[in-house]
């Protein structure tokens, strides 16, 4: 088990960077915490960072609606994938993890857009709580400092940066 997460940028980044959110609304209590730390690390990170919120009814429609979201011509310069797959008594859960593991991956190298992948594979409730709702090992704060690092990355080797558009959207709206 990793016991850190990788440590907090040393300074406020003041980019107006594009930044997408894609999560899954199952196991609510647990995904809504992820979104939450992730929104609260990013804007700690970078006030300035527009964030648009998409969410989806569970892991498995994320790969989906995340390649539409980049395959528009507003593309973000970096998306952050969050969702919690709890495992049941067949391998279902398994099977979304490692389908939606691939195709981000495949979707992330076809794109060379950063994508963040937090959708979590947890055996039980427990495990769910120590990294979407505890400080510790939260996840939903680690995609932010994961992402963070990606635009810096990007941007320090001069590559496709997305679009710099100035908005705030939430898809569905109430979300
Ligand atoms: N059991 C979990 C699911 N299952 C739902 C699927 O992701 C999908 O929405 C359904 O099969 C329709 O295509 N999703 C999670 O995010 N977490 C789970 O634990
Ligand atoms: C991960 C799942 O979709 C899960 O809820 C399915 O449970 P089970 O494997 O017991 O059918």
């Amino acid at each position: 088990m990793s016991t850190a997460l990788p440590p907090r940028p040393r300074h406020v980044s003041q980019s107006q960077s594009e930044i997408c959110i894609v999560a899954s609304n199952y196991n609510q209590e647990f995904t809504d915490a992820l979104v939450e730390n992730a929104c609260n690390e990013l804007k700690e990170i970078n006030p300035n960072a527009n964030i648009t919120i998409a969410r989806v009814p569970g892991a498995f429609e994320i790969p989906v609606a995340s390649a539409a979201l980049l395959a528009q011509d507003n593309k973000p310069s970096v998306l952050i994938t969050l969702g919690l797959i709890i495992r049941g008594k067949t391998q279902h859960g398994d099977l979304v993890a490692e389908s939606v593991t691939n195709s981000l991956q495949k979707l992330a190298c076809e794109t060379k857009i950063p994508v963040i992948h937090e959708v979590l594979l947890v055996d039980d409730e427990k495990q769910a709580y120590a990294r979407c709702i505890g400080s510790q090992l939260n996840r939903g704060r680690e995609a932010a400092r994961s992402a963070h690092t990606m635009l810096e990355l990007f941007s320090d080797l001069g590559l496709h940066q997305g679009n710099k558009k100035k908005s705030t959207r939430s898809y569905p709206s109430n979300a």
